[in-house]
């Protein structure tokens, strides 16, 4: 019979050489008919960073949150150096030193971080809680992200979600004499910037120098190349590659998931010239670009994150929405302002076309049926079927359903708010050969990203720099090491 696990004393160094950190043989996990995992091995050695890789609805998430004891397993044997592992929580997982960076950032958005810290560590107590938890998480937020400027006394909901994820991934990283072994993080790079972003790879990499072991969750391939010892692979809720990721390139890596990646260079697009401006959008503030968007043109916001791109992004649709020309949003916030968590992906598919669903008076279930199949089908939504739950599909799954909302609808112009955030690499691709069709059939989009090769997608773009669109490029213009000079102060404008 299996011995449970007691805790949580230093295991002697032979039996460490000996045994992996973590050790998972034949784990199941089953959502009543669903088969999420099946039969997988997976091991983790101490001070190694492994990326988990995957199209959505692989079983990415499912198999960390069984190893960060927030879901249990239906199948298998897991062993925590070598010590199997009967009874599992995430209390349990917290004590044994086993973190989790959740891809939908668990903070309580009424509580501020300092408060939000407490939550893990119920140790912080007594006089003076508050100020012990604020300096551990500022501690934690200083060591990964110098420079952040996070009050950890201001309520969550009031930062942006890159600062919350920032909390999110510190908090991880915060500890009162607990030891910490191993962090999972999944998809933390979603909301973050570009410094920020290397900032947290850096760290990643001490951390592995330091003993504590990463577990990395993107579809930002190019992280898991820069940081990660091995590459595991999953599809279809198994494992089908475990690769080192000396000399593996990211074609290869796109391969072994089932995708194969289109050429990243922009293809000379034969554009006609832009009609009349849809969008016609100025402000007050002096060398501030007039933002333009005509039929048929993909325009792009780009930018240092946080310099003021998704604050003109929704002025714009706000002063549309309403109007005399029909506007689409699409969040990439999905949490918070994006998904109905109560409903199916029907419900959430359709609630933004619902005048055009009506007939005689009613909204037609037939139509509203047609128009939700449709749609899921086009942006490959992985799920039962269009009655399900949404909050029971993957991440990135329920990303597609908010874009195929947008463009199931009657907009003319569509924004687009950071939106491929958690979709896998086929599916993006997928979802710009559908924006670039759209646009061809007289669609405008007006597209923010914090992903530098997703805007060679766009005709046109406007940089941003402390708050205004200073530089504009289009077409072959719209090159990496342009858009970064000019993000930094260079360039024409
Ligand atoms: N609570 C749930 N109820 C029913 N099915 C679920 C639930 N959670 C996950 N699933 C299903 O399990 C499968 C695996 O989902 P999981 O979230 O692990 O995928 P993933 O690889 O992390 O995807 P993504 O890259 O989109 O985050 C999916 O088909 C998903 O719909």
């Amino acid at each position: 019979m299996n011995k449970v696990l007691e805790p949580a004393r230093p295991p002697s160094q032979a039996h460490c050489a000996a045994h992996p950190l973590v050790g998972m043989r034949g784990v199941g996990k089953s959502y009543g008919p669903v088969r999420a995992l099946e039969a997988v091995d997976f091991d983790l050695a101490s001070n190694e960073i492994v990326g988990l890789v995957g199209h959505n609805g692989a079983g990415k998430s499912t198999l960390m949150n069984i190893l960060a004891g927030v879901v249990q397993r239906t199948d298998g044997d897991f062993m925590l150096e070598g010590t199997p592992v009967a009874r599992w929580s995430a209390a349990e997982a917290h004590r044994h030193g086993i973190r989790c960076v959740f891809q939908e950032l668990s903070l309580c958005a009424n509580l501020s971080p300092a408060e939000n810290t407490r939550i893990v560590h119920r140790g912080l107590r007594g006089l003076g809680w508050k100020k012990r938890a604020g300096a551990l998480i500022t501690a934690a937020l200083d060591r990964i992200f110098p420079g952040h400027g996070i009050d950890p006394h201001l309520v969550v909901s009031n930062l942006s979600i890159a600062e919350r994820q920032m909390v999110e991934i510190a908090r991880a990283y915060t500890s009162t004499n607990e030891p910490i072994r191993c962090v999972i993080l999944d998809e933390p790079t979603s909301a973050l910037g570009h410094t920020a972003t290397e900032q947290l790879l850096a760290h990643i990499r001490r951390a592995a120098s330091d003993g504590i072991a990463s577990i990395l969750i993107t579809h930002r391939l190019n992280e898991i190349l820069a940081v990660c010892n091995r590459a595991v692979v999953m599809v279809d809720g198994g494992i089908v590659a475990v690769r080192s990721t000396k000399g593996l390139s990211r074609s290869e890596l796109v391969e072994l998931t089932g995708h194969v990646e289109a050429p990243r260079d922009r293809q000379k697009k034969d554009r006609s010239t832009p009609g009349r401006p849809i969008v016609d959008h100025r402000t007050e503030l002096a060398q501030d670009k007039v933002v333009l968007a005509a039929p048929g043109e993909i325009v792009g916001f780009a930018g240092l994150d946080g310099h003021g791109q998704r604050e003109r992004l929704r002025d714009i649709y706000k002063t549309m929405k309403g109007g005399q020309t029909p506007v689409a949003y699409v969040a990439g916030d999905r949490g918070t302002e994006g998904v109905f968590g109560l409903w199916s992906i029907a419900d959430n598919l359709t609630i933004r076309s619902l005048k055009t669903l009506r007939r005689g008076g009613l909204i037609s279930d037939e139509a509203s049926r047609t128009l939700a199949s449709t749609w899921a089908k086009k942006l490959q939504v992985k799920a039962p079927s269009i009655d399900t739950p949404i909050l029971s599909l993957s991440g990135g799954n329920q990303q597609k359903v908010l874009f195929a909302r947008a463009l199931a609808s009657d907009a003319a112009v569509v924004f687009l708010d950071d939106p491929m955030r958690g979709v896998d690499v086929g599916t993006k691709q997928e979802v710009y050969r559908l924006i670039r069709s759209e646009a061809e059939k007289g669609r405008c989009f007006v597209w923010y990203t914090t992903e530098l090769e997703e805007l060679t997608n766009c005709d046109r773009i406007y940089v941003f720099r402390e708050g205004r669109a200073v530089v504009e490029l289009a077409d072959e213009a719209i090159e990496t090491g342009r858009i970064l000079e000019a993000s930094f102060g260079g360039g024409n404008g």
